[in-house]
């Protein structure tokens, strides 16, 4: 599969020219505990990528902000209200079904009990993952927290 993956200058692969896809915006929250997993979900059927593990997040709407779409996003997926969120990074990334721009924000406090509203699994996560697969276009982004302090490392 043709993918490219970029994160602060890094690029491998090549599908298309930026100029002929148009690029989606989307809102990414990494729900950070305060022992340093973070939560991934698997991705409902019916989407591309069915069953492979993600941050949770979506698109950003029109004429939302992407603090707006996260709050949107943790509310209908998981059913919980978010506190302050930090935009921490933004990556880019392009499938065959669609290019993406990926805002990474971390969340350290929320109100309310986790649910699985889009009938997904839920799973607190240190680095590297034991869960897979991972979207592709999560990696960048494991490779990150796995160097950031705070956030649990698996130990063989
Ligand atoms: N939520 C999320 N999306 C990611 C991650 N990594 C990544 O490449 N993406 C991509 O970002 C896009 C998010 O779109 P989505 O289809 O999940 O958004 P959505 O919930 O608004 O869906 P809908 O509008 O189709 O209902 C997908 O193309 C997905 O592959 C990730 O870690 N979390």
């Amino acid at each position: 599969m043709a993918v490219r993956a970029r994160l602060r200058g890094t690029t491998t692969g090549v599908s298309q020219p930026d100029s002929v896809r148009a690029r989606i915006e989307v809102a990414v929250g990494i729900l950070l505990r305060a022992d340093g997993r973070f939560l991934l979900a698997t991705r409902p059927p019916g989407k591309p990528y069915a069953g492979y593990w993600e941050f949770p997040g979506g698109k950003v709407e029109r004429g939302e902000s992407v603090e707006q779409a996260l709050r949107r996003e943790m509310h209908e997926e998981l059913g919980i209200a978010i506190g302050p969120v930090a935009v921490w990074r933004t990556s880019e990334h392009d499938y065959p079904h669609a290019a993406v721009r990926l805002h990474w924000c971390i969340v350290q406090h929320w109100q309310g009990e986790l649910q699985t509203r889009e009938g997904q699994d839920l799973s607190w996560q240190a680095c590297p993952p034991d869960v897979a697969p991972v979207l592709p276009g999560a990696y960048p982004v494991l490779e990150l927290l796995a160097s950031r302090t705070g956030v649990a490392q698996r130990h063989a």
